[in-house]
């Protein structure tokens, strides 16, 4: 009897199931948040997330708010059992975000203590095709997208104590708008910087690691460091500051090189200082340091003959090391003398592009006046043109002067401070040639009497070059 009535009741569970199946004309997808073995929060699942939060979450009724660091904004989410809908090339979707909820809350093999989340995606099947072949994958893209938009950039430096990255929020102003350069210089760093981001698969065809290489040179204050910030904010890269002089071996450089992420730019500043990597700068440091007693310095010196990091060993890494990391790092070396580098340090290749970091032009001037005054024309900029044409001040020397003395930000005043100053510039390095041009006056004639004397022979203005010798 009871038999009877099961197979009764099954019958008529599945008449109903097949009649769903035939009359429900939709189709449901699931994207769970977390997945797999090990369950790992779901890449696919954080970027619908990012997607709806972005595109869908204005249109739902009830939204989550998520506290933010930082002082950012609010970020609002569609809260759990709520639906969006979305439209894709004249189709209606439906996205609802849902709750698992376990059937015993005891234990639970998911990474938080709240069920875990996931989004059903719901749609007529007459759709799936474009909704599998195409929606999906443009939701995924456009996620990420925003993801790499949103992201908190990180600084990281090396810590001399236990050699290991430390990290706080990178967060520099500077970006390639208000970068004092010549607009065709800045385009020309732009568009290498995009190319490299968009050519993962031409390294890979090519057999290459995918990094890129860039020396930034010029005399302090013209930007390397702002420029430096500048490319992470284009590219949205972390930062690994290396501190060179505090890796005390290979191994380590080589640990932390492998510690740095994806998308990061690893800075190497003032190479030529680092550590005694150029040959001819050791060996003058060398025989100074021999006659030179100051305590400090003679400190600094065993600091740096212990750090054993040596140039072959920087140099391996920047070759070998990312090719087995995957890639998309950019590594910068800054340096104030650039003639001063050791050749196999900088060559192409390993350095691809260099990038002279000059004084500052008037092209380079404007954006500063931009960024300082919020002027873009001025019947001063012709005297300015000029004088930068026959002087050389660096940019940051020119936003000094740029800066209002008080309260008051008179753009005149500002200006007529820089006319000053670059007049004062210009006149200072008359004087300069002046006195170089005595100085070789001298310095000849000194030659001319020891050739006399040599020759036995004497001069009449012996006498008086001593003098001169002796007022040097
Ligand atoms: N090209 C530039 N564009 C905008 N601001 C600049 C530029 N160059 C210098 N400055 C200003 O001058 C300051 C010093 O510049 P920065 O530290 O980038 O120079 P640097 O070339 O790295 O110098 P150093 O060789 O001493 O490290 C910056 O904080 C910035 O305000
Ligand atoms: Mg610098």
């Amino acid at each position: 009897m009871f038999t009877q009535y099961g197979s009764a009741i099954g019958g008529l569970v599945l008449l109903q199931a097949m009649l769903q199946h035939f009359f429900y004309p939709y189709v449901e997808i699931s994207f769970h948040e977390f997945t797999g073995k090990y369950m790992k929060r779901s890449e696919a699942f954080m970027a619908i997330q990012n997607y709806l939060t972005e595109n869908a979450a204005s249109r739902a009724k009830r939204l989550k708010a998520d506290s933010v660091k930082d002082k950012r904004p609010l970020i609002l989410s569609m809260d759990d059992y709520e639906e969006v809908d979305d439209e894709y090339n004249g189709v209606n979707i439906t996205w609802s975000s849902n709750r698992i909820v376990p059937a015993s809350t005891t234990f639970s093999l998911y990474p938080t203590t709240q069920n875990p989340r996931y989004y059903t995606l719901t749609f007529h099947r007459r759709h799936r095709k474009l909704i599998t072949q195409s929606y999906i994958n443009h939701v995924l893209t456009e996620g990420k997208a925003i993801a790499s938009r949103n992201r908190q950039l990180k600084l990281y430096t090396n810590d001399p104590q236990d050699s290991m990255w430390i990290h706080a929020v990178f967060k520099h102003p500077a970006t390639f708008e208000t970068l004092a350069m010549h607009p065709d210089r800045k385009t020309e760093i732009m568009n290498d910087l995009t190319k490299f981001t968009e050519s993962k698969e031409y390294y890979a065809k090519i057999g290459k690691a995918w990094k890129r290489g860039y020396l930034l040179y010029g005399p302090p204050g013209t930007g390397k460091s702002t420029m430096i910030a500048a490319m992470a904010n284009f590219l949205k890269y972390d930062v690994y500051d290396l501190e060179l002089t505090a890796v005390n071996d290979n191994t380590e450089l080589r640990r932390l090189l492998i510690e740095t992420s994806n998308k990061s730019i690893i800075v190497i500043e003032d190479i030529d200082c680092s550590l005694n990597l150029t040959a001819q700068r050791k060996k003058a440091e060398e025989q100074n340091n021999d006659k030179d007693d100051d305590p400090l310095k003679k400190m600094t010196r065993i600091d740096k003959k212990s750090s054993k990091v040596t140039l072959s060993g920087l140099l391996n890494f920047i070759d070998g090391i990312w090719s087995a990391c995957g890639g998309e790092r950019v590594i910068v070396f800054t340096t104030n003398h650039v003639n001063k580098l050791d050749p196999a340090l900088i060559r192409r290749g390993r350095m691809d592009k260099h990038i002279e970091m000059s004084y500052c032009c008037f092209e380079a001037f404007k954006v500063l006046a931009k960024n300082y005054l919020n002027v873009e024309n001025h019947p001063l900029f012709e005297t300015i043109s000029r004088l930068f044409s026959e002087t050389h001040m660096t940019p940051a020397d020119v936003a000094e002067n740029l800066m209002p003395k008080s309260n008051n930000k008179d753009v005149e005043a500002c200006l007529r401070n820089l006319i000053e100053a670059l007049e004062a510039a210009k006149k200072k390095a008359a004087e300069r040639v002046r006195l170089e041009a005595k100085r070789g006056k001298a310095r000849e004639e000194i030659e001319v009497v020891e050739r006399n004397k040599k020759e036995g022979g004497t001069s009449a203005k012996e006498g008086k070059l001593s003098e001169l010798i002796c007022q040097r």
